[in-house]
């Protein structure tokens, strides 16, 4: 099948106490649609945390062709051998996660609802900018509200594709897809689905198809 224009990049809950049920349920999510991407995005958890997380997750992404980026932090990118890593504002420079990790990496960079922020993402090398909040959310406080108009712009003036992010779900992402996001990065859309994951995946697939 080839790969829709526009692609589900999933993040993980903030913490994970049932980690084995999780790599479950992750598995289960990842057979149930497309999903191009996998955020490890542990907010506030140590280190030996995030990396045991790492190594049950990665393998299960891996063997089904989705990339796994850590969120905030590149040293635990490089140690657990993600693919990447998603830098926020204040999360590091991308040029040295680019050196940290190397050419291959995909390093992604929040640039709220900014068209400057994004250039400069742009410029420092990144391989996605990523805009939002789109819509309200509960999973992050969050004071940067997007529009879809952002999208647009970018994807009309670069060629870095970029990610759309905050509250977005089957019902509300029409306008982004529509707006020119190349990615659709959600937590709750899938995790809080009230069928489950790999039902939320399967209608945010459905939903970006439709679009
Ligand atoms: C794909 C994607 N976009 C934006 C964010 C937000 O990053 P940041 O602003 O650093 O906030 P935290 O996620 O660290 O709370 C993201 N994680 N992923
Ligand atoms: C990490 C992050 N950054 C901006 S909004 C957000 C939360 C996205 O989660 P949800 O898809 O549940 O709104
Ligand atoms: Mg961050």
């Amino acid at each position: 099948m080839p790969e829709p224009d526009c692609r589900l990049y999933l993040i993980t809950p903030p913490a994970l106490p049932d980690l084995p049920g999780f790599a479950e349920d992750l598995a289960r999510a990842l057979d149930a649609g497309d999903v191009a991407a996998l955020q490890l995005r542990l907010k506030g958890a140590p280190d030996d945390v995030v990396l045991r997380a790492a190594a049950a997750l990665i393998p299960v992404a891996q063997a089904r062709g989705v990339v796994v980026l850590m969120n905030d932090r590149m040293d635990l990118a490089k140690k657990a051998g993600c693919d990447g890593v998603h830098l926020g504002q204040g999360d590091g420079d991308p040029v040295a996660a680019r050196k940290l990790l190397g050419a291959e990496a995909m390093i992604g960079v929040t640039c709220h609802a900014s068209r400057h922020l994004a250039m400069e993402a742009g410029e420092a090398g990144a391989d996605y900018v990523a805009f939002g909040a789109f819509f309200p959310t509960g999973t992050k406080e969050t004071v940067h509200q997007a529009e879809p108009e952002i999208l647009e712009w970018w994807s009309e003036m670069f060629e870095i594709p970029c990610v759309a992010i905050g509250g977005i779900t089957a019902a509300n992402c029409p306008p982004l897809v529509q707006a020119g996001a190349d990615f659709l990065a959600v937590v709750g859309a899938v995790w809080n689905h009230p069928e489950g994951p790999a039902a939320g995946v399967r209608a945010m697939n459905a939903a970006i198809a439709s679009a």
